[in-house]
């Protein structure tokens, strides 16, 4: 059983067995009535003490009953007036003829007159208990009047009374070892006087649920957005930034995406209605390899290349706009580099998609480096990830040749497709006069998040709940 200091100190205080009144007991324990009362009820469910409220009835005199104590009974005063047998018109004259009237009334009731022909005589004197009780309760001892009396005093009015409540602590049962002295804290003093010495320790009580603690901590996205840089930081990578507004030259036209590609639709990307000026060699490389292949010795996707759509601003609809104009301005071997960023896409919402998301995106610029590489180390980051098992299916991007989709399995959920990776064509590096051969890939971070986190929507990422949020573990599993 666990008591409380006060339920204790109340205890210790009370006599086993005797009924207190509510201010007995606070001043028996130094306790004040408050805590009386509570520790009272404590102990009270645990069937250790009684509590009771009692009404009292506190009598007083009321005006009319103070009178008559100081000059007796109306009755009273009658029997004294009638040591003769007199009228009742001259008695009326002496008592008042309403006070003559209460006190015949009594008498007669008492028997103790008889009235013929209008003369009042007395038969007997009649006792005046009434007197006694007034008295009584005048000195506060109404205890001492019996309950008649109070009927009946109470009937004439002669008195009055208020309700109070009282209540009255009666300690049932003192239960042994919890009233030990035991020692509860372990101070400095405690130690170096030695007073430790004999005595008993409450025990802690290790079974007792303790609360949850909530620290706080990195949002979970956040914090798998900062292992994937730690691991590429890791491997000799370089993070670049870029502008999340970017022309279309380089969100599609530098990656050799044809301008009548779908994904330029309107319906795809969202557009500003914005233009930037662009003019220089790359330009017009960009614009001659569209057209015929320029250079490269591909044939290009033909027709006419307009600057005006590439000179329209788009929200980027990869970060792979910011790698390969990266590559462009340091098109010398090597350059590894990554971005981790947001990216837009004119998306219906739902449990898998959002209009805004991030991407992983990288970049390997060597002389002498391949597919087999590019797959490899796509394995090792996954892996480094916690994703053991991953595959690579073959896909198409209009700027990597071979291309493929990276997808990793997941208990049961299959195989999940991450996002894209292939070594760019000679479409692509040429014209920016990038030497070397790249490899490319760009993952979306919110599945793999939502792959680790074990999530089925994709929306709870954004979503201030609390209760989530709690419940994911700051430390990997
Ligand atoms: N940009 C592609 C991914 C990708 C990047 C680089 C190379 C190949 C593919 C996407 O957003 O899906």
């Amino acid at each position: 059983m666990v008591l409380s200091p006060i339920e204790i100190q109340l205890l210790k205080a009370l006599e086993e067995g005797r009924r207190y009144r509510l201010d007995e007991a606070a001043e028996a324990s130094g306790m004040k009535k408050d805590a009386v009362l509570k520790a009272a009820h404590l102990l009270q469910e645990k069937g250790l003490a009684k509590v009771e409220t009692i009404k009292k009835r506190i009598y007083r005199l009321t005006g009319e009953g103070e009178r008559y104590l100081k000059e007796g009974l109306p009755e009273e005063r009658l029997v004294k007036l009638l040591h003769e047998p007199k009228h009742i018109k001259d008695l009326e004259k002496e008592l008042g003829k309403q006070e003559f009237g209460i006190a015949l009334g009594w008498l007669r009731r008492k028997k103790a007159v008889e009235i013929q022909d209008g003369v009042v005589r007395l038969v007997r004197v009649p006792e005046f208990r009434e007197k006694g009780a007034l008295r009584a309760i005048s000195a506060c001892n109404a205890d001492a009047v019996s309950e008649d009396d109070v009927k009946s005093l109470l009937r004439r009015k002669l008195i009055d009374f208020d309700e109070e409540k009282e209540i009255y602590v009666t300690v049932l049962e003192k239960p042994e070892a919890e009233l030990k002295d035991y020692v509860t804290d372990l101070t400095p003093e405690i130690l170096t006087s030695g007073s430790w010495k004999g005595k008993e320790f409450l025990k802690y009580d290790i079974t007792i649920p303790s609360r949850d603690i909530f620290t706080a901590k990195l949002h979970p996205y956040e914090r798998i957005i900062r292992e994937c840089r730690k691991i590429f930081l890791e491997m000799g990578f370089t993070e670049i930034k870029g502008h999340y507004v970017q022309p279309a030259f380089w969100n599609f036209d530098a990656l050799f995406q044809p301008q009548d590609h779908p994904a330029r639709d309107m319906q795809d990307t969202f557009y500003l209605d914005s233009y930037v000026e662009l003019e220089g060699d790359v330009v017009e490389r960009v614009r001659l390899t569209h057209e015929n292949g320029w250079e490269t010795g591909s044939t290009g996707w033909g027709g006419v290349w307009s600057i005006d759509r590439a000179r329209q601003l788009v929200l980027r609809t990869h970060t792979t706009a910011i790698t390969i104009h990266y590559l462009a301005e340091n098109p010398e071997p090597p350059v590894k580099a990554f971005c981790i960023d947001r990216v837009y896409r004119r998306e219906t919402i739902d449990a898998t998609h959002l209009p805004e998301f991030d991407q992983l995106e990288g970049v390997v610029l060597d002389e002498n480096v391949g597919f087999k590489d590019l797959l490899g180390l796509l394995k090792e980051f996954f892996l480094k990830m916690g994703f053991e098992d991953v595959r690579f299916r073959p896909g198409y991007f209009p700027y990597t040749e071979p291309s493929v989709e990276p997808e990793v399995y997941a208990e049961g959920l299959g195989w999940i497709e991450l996002g894209g990776a292939g070594v760019f064509r000679k479409e692509v590096t040429q014209p920016l006069g990038i030497k070397g051969r790249v490899l490319a890939w760009g993952l979306g971070i919110g599945r793999l998040a939502m792959l680790r986190l074990g999530m089925k929507d994709l929306r709870r990422l954004y979503l201030p709940d609390i209760g989530w949020l709690r419940s994911v573990p700051a430390i990997k599993r």
